[in-house]
């Protein structure tokens, strides 16, 4: 069996940029409809791109997942996916509950599912210090629980709680030397 994606799910502020960046893999990066935040860059964080521009692309078939959250459309143009494989090279995304099941029944065996949790508290906490209002904070975590249940597909979980990070630190880099990187 050969892993050429890894991909990492989790609710909001659970760990997934932070331990996606520990891994070192290339980054698959998805498109977009929400703005940039404070640090973030077309190209390397997402694709910014308009809802209609990714309605568009949906509708033509050319989206291999798209899915709502609170708001917003977030999205795998195909073309991203073909690359992937074209490629050869392992690489490693984002995803939500929905997107990732349609990825693992493309992908099959050649796909490392990695489910990223944290407590609401830690991660509440976590949104609050990345600037988030009041709202916007209670939006993120109004689905922390259906998150959470939807990692029962994960191959892995990794319980990134603030007290943990030592250990997640040593898991995430043994991860990475048994994915030979
Ligand atoms: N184990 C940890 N202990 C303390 N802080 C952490 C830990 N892991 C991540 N963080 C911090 O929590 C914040 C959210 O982390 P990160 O951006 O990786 O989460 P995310 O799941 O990608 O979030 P989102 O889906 O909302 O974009 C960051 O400021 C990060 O530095
Ligand atoms: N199905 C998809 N879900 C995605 C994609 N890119 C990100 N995500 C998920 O969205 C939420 C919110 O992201 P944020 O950057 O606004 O915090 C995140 O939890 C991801 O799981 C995608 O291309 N498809």
């Amino acid at each position: 069996m050969s892993i050429c994606l890894v991909v990492l799910q989790g609710p909001s502020a659970s760990g997934k940029s932070t331990i996606q960046s520990r891994l070192g893999l290339p980054r698959i990066v998805t498109w977009t409809s929400r703005s940039p935040r404070e640090g973030e860059s077309d190209g390397v964080d997402y694709h910014f791109k308009s809802r209609s521009e990714m309605e568009r692309l949906y509708e033509l078939g050319q989206m291999l997942e798209m899915t709502e959250y609170h708001g917003n459309l977030y999205g795998t143009p195909l073309k991203l996916i073909e690359e992937t494989v074209r490629d050869s090279e392992m690489k490693s995304m984002i995803l939500d509950g929905a997107g990732s099941r349609k990825v693992k029944a493309m992908f099959r065996d050649n796909v490392l599912l990695i489910g990223i949790k944290a407590s609401k508290e830690d991660c509440e906490k976590r949104l609050s210090l990345r600037g988030h209002g009041f709202e916007e904070i209670r939006t993120r975590l109004s689905s922390f629980d259906r998150e959470i249940a939807e990692l029962s597909h994960c191959d892995v979980i990794l319980n990134n709680t603030d007290d943990n990070k030592g250990k997640i630190d040593m898991l995430t880099d043994f991860i990475r030397e048994g994915l030979g990187k």
